[in-house]
């Protein structure tokens, strides 16, 4: 779904290879500023850097800002609410490249996904008058609106920069499900992460990165030895067994 080639931005993200597959679901893990932000905005294509990327065959640099709006979601770190709106309507703006999209049909969609998140009493509020994790909540919400496959056919990839920022633990596997619901629905997923045990349960694929390049990548119960973790992160770990999972823990 996503082929990227020899992608780099200066010594913020250094020359690389990187594909998402439709239906796959990646986590970026990495110490930080080892360039998972970078790689997940040129995937965006809202910064441009050297190489090339193709979103479904089709380069990324060529496609018009509508049809991208309606073919790739992209939640940035997380930041304050730019401007005070309700909730609604903020969800509605999500929607909004969306061609002759029926208001029951949006107004399903938007029940649906707040339902999923747990949001449906803050449909009235203003973006202001949320707690943190809320808002992450909403802005999720309009992420996944916006390609969510019962309302945009077009719909592809969905990039999430840290989504489990602010969301308490309950929130936090709401989200990991919703992602896997968006990816079983055949919409290629690329996160960065910093749960390392939640990418051991929950990637498809990891990419692990540092210094702007990749270390490796694979299946994570494959690449996520102790050993390779500790070399990435400069960190003493342990590899522990609970109720026969496996849990990768700090010292
Ligand atoms: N706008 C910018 N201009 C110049 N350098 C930047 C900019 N943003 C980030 N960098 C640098 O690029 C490198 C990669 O940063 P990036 O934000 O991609 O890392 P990250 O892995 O997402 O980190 P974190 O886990 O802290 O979010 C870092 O060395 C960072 O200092």
């Amino acid at each position: 779904m996503i082929n990227a080639k020899n992608i780099a931005l200066g010594t913020r993200l250094l020359p690389l290879n990187f594909n998402v597959d439709k239906g796959e679901i990646v986590h970026l893990l990495g110490p930080n500023g080892s360039g998972k932000s970078t790689l997940l905005e040129l995937l965006s294509g809202l910064i441009e850097g050297q190489g090339s990327i193709e979103l479904d065959r089709e380069d990324l640099s060529e496609i018009d800002s509508m049809s991208l709006a309606r073919q790739r979601a992209y939640l940035s770190q997380q930041q304050k609410p730019a401007f005070a709106i309700g909730v609604y309507q903020y969800l509605n703006l999500s929607l909004s490249a969306i061609p002759q999209l029926a208001p029951s049909s949006a107004e399903r969609a938007v029940i649906e996904v707040c339902e999923l998140l747990g949001i449906s009493d803050k449909l009235n509020r203003s973006t202001e008058q949320l707690s943190g994790g809320e808002w992450q909540r909403v802005r999720l919400a309009g992420v996944c609106l916006q390609i969510w496959p019962n309302i945009n056919p077009e719909g592809k990839l969905l990039i999430l920069d840290e989504p489990a920022t602010a969301l308490d633990i309950a929130q936090q596997s709401v989200m990991y499900k919703i992602v896997r619901k968006i990816a079983d629905k055949g919409i290629a997923v690329v996160m960065s992460n910093h749960d390392i045990n939640r990418t051991l349960s929950d990637a498809d694929r990891v990419v692990l990165l540092k210094n702007g390049h990749i270390v490796t990548q694979g299946k994570p119960s494959d690449v996520m030895n102790v050993e390779t973790l500790e070399e990435t992160f400069g960190a003493q770990l342990r590899r522990v067994e609970v109720d026969g999972r496996i849990l990768i823990v700090s010292e």
